[in-house]
């Protein structure tokens, strides 16, 4: 694809979906940001485009691929999908459904530390694209690139997906971690414990190990776990403060896909016998089942084990 002037189109005009728009537009590349609520219609918007980035919510990625399943799309543009979600029937992740909606395009994951108001400050950056096609990884790679903006490729959008999607359930834990003072040296062991949590089901979905301690893995578990601009931080922050989830989803700005995720990788995680503790704290949490200080006393009292096992 020759790199200059590119037609983006942007579906989803959320706080992520804009943020995205301003690196495409700061890099001189046409971008047209779309939503539901567009008084455009889809089939102008998409029309010519060699770019066809998604940053709709999960719940938002069905709909939206039904409504462009009805239209023209040539073979040679390109699907970018930035959501960080699972979908709660198939347990698949964006991405995926992409691919298997549009199966003769090639597809491209975007996921990494990317918190949209630091972002939107042009402040430095940097993420991961993904694809099985590398020349496509590589063109949204020069696309997005900038200064600020450090973009690094790989082949493994599972692994890449699956880093973004699942840090969001550890990033509530942290936000009650640190809303209940329990200090750095428990903040250590809760990260250092999520990771290879999240480990566990990427590599038991065929996602690489490697992929997890990269900038969409560790990178994004320490951006989001250690920001209170992380809405999943935030979700995790007020359940600590004595506020309903009911509550916090009202006041929340924005999606916290965590929610939606634990529920999916819990799921998962018993369908194929995998040890998740923490999520399964947070599930226990999110339903109203236990107290903040209880999930932590039920992490703590669990049995004894080795730090290393298969
Ligand atoms: N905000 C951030 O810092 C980042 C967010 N993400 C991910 O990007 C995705 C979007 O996040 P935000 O923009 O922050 O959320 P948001 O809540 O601000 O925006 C959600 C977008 O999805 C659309 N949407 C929701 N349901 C829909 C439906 N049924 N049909 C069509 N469109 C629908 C909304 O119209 C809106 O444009 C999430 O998966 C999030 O995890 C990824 C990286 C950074
Ligand atoms: O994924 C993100 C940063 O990389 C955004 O996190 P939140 O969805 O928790 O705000």
């Amino acid at each position: 694809m020759n790199q200059k002037n590119k037609i983006i189109t942007i579906i989803g005009s959320g706080v992520w979906g804009t943020a995205l728009s301003k690196l495409v537009s700061r890099n001189h590349h046409h971008c047209r940001l779309w939503s539901r609520r567009s008084l455009e219609n889809l089939e102008s918007v998409i029309h010519d485009a060699d770019v066809i980035l998604s940053a709709v919510s999960m719940q938002g990625v069905r709909p939206t691929i039904e409504d462009l399943q009805s239209l023209e799309i040539s073979q040679k543009t390109i699907f970018l999908s930035a959501t960080k979600g699972l979908d709660p029937i198939t347990t698949l992740t964006a991405s995926q459904i992409w691919q298997s909606a549009f199966p003769n395009c090639s597809h491209v994951v975007l996921s990494g530390p990317n918190l949209s108001p630091e972002i939107e400050q042009n402040l430095p950056a940097a993420t991961v694209v993904s694809s099985h096609d590398t020349q496509a990884a590589e063109a949204i790679q020069l696309i997005f690139s900038s200064d600020t903006f450090r973009v690094y490729v790989n082949s493994d959008p599972l692994g890449t997906e699956l880093g973004g999607t699942l840090k969001n359930v550890m990033a509530i834990a942290s936000g009650v971690c640190d809303g209940l003072n329990l200090g750095t040296n428990a903040k250590a062991a809760l990260l250092t414990r999520a990771l290879p949590e999240m480990i566990r089901v990427g590599t038991s979905r065929g996602a690489k190990q490697e992929t997890f301690f990269g900038l969409s893995g560790l990178g994004d578990l320490l951006a989001t776990c250690n920001s209170p601009l992380s809405r999943n931080y935030q979700v995790g922050y007020r359940l600590s403060q004595g506020q309903t989830l009911e509550q916090i989803i009202t006041a929340l700005k924005g999606t916290a896909e965590g929610i939606n995720t634990t529920e999916v990788l819990l799921k998962i995680a018993q369908k194929q016998d995998l040890y998740v503790p923490i999520t399964y704290q947070v599930y226990r949490l999110l339903k109203g089942e236990i107290t903040p200080q209880e999930a932590v006393n039920n992490l703590m009292k669990r049995d004894l084990k080795a730090e290393f096992y298969e």
